[in-house]
């Protein structure tokens, strides 16, 4: 049932009464709350989508403290709609991320599935991020065991076809391709602004990231001292980038600023499932 079929329908039946509607958006849907004035409770509510059926894999890389983590479960509470959830948004008291973590977020055909790697020096070698894109690429998978990668090479059929079906059964990873690659900096700390930047050109130069789309996320702009957009573009070498299409947002995790734009950029450059 569409959105406007939801709310003649509700007006209809008991649209006079004690309640009043409240119609939220964002960048993911719409929803329509039916709130009891007397409780304050929500008494019913419906929800429509924008978008057609979208799924993406979304992979946050960026040296640690980029705020990668925080911005998963900034994203995850939009797709809540803030409203109905008491889970997610920004926390102060973070813990650094150890390896990897998988998100998997849906709100109505909208799913995305977010790997929040590690950034400390030790998860950001070249081998942790070959394996995670290389798995996208289908040519490697990435498994844990108890906090272990082992990275697994499809050279062998059988071998194949056995973790294919344990990654299908137990975790419900297949069909999954790297459409854009996302990159979160710390616009505020200018002693490490060289060293991801030399990570990100570094990471451009693999050849499974050839011609993919770059979403720069300068984070932490709540900070006085954040760089602007255009000194953040400088010294990250983003203005020398070619071959593929660059966007850079100034964002904060603490403060929201520019998730919406982020998640319209994403929504946008993802493989549509229609
Ligand atoms: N002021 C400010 N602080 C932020 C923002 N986003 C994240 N932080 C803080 O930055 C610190 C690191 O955030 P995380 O999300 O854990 O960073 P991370 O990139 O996941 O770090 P690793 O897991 O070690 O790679 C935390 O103390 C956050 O509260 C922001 O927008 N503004
Ligand atoms: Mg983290």
């Amino acid at each position: 049932m569409g959105l406007w079929d939801a709310f003649l329908n509700w007006i209809r039946s008991d649209g006079g009464g004690d309640e009043w509607l409240c119609v939220c958006g964002n960048s993911v849907g719409i929803d329509m709350l039916c709130v009891d004035l007397d409780g304050g409770e929500v008494v019913d509510w419906k929800s429509s989508y924008l978008f057609f059926r979208q799924e993406m894999e979304l992979s946050l890389i960026g040296l640690q403290n980029a705020g990668k983590t925080s911005l998963v479960n900034v994203i995850a509470l939009v797709f809540s709609l803030c409203i109905l959830s008491k889970t997610g948004g920004y926390s102060e008291d973070m813990i650094p991320t150890v390896g990897f973590n998988m998100k998997k977020v849906t709100k109505g055909n909208v799913t995305i599935k977010l790997w929040d790697l590690g950034g400390q020096p030790r998860f950001r070698t070249a081998c942790a991020l070959d394996a995670v894109f290389e798995y996208m690429g289908k040519e490697m998978l990435l498994i844990i065991h108890d906090g272990i990668y082992a990275i697994y090479c499809l050279a062998n059929p059988f071998f194949n076809g056995l973790i294919l079906w344990i990654l299908f059964y137990h975790f419900g990873l297949l069909d999954v391709g790297v459409a854009f690659c996302s990159y979160v900096v710390d616009a505020a700390d200018y002693e490490n602004l060289s060293v991801s930047k030399c990570e990100l050109h570094d990471l451009l130069s693999k050849s499974s990231l050839n011609g993919i789309p770059l979403l720069v996320l300068g984070n932490k702009i709540d900070k006085p001292d954040a760089l602007s957009k255009d000194d953040l573009m400088e010294r990250m070498g983003l203005k020398s980038i070619t071959g593929r299409e660059v966007c850079c947002f100034m964002i904060s995790c603490k403060n929201s600023s520019n998730i919406d734009a982020v998640i319209d950029w994403l929504v946008k450059h993802s493989k549509s499932m229609n």
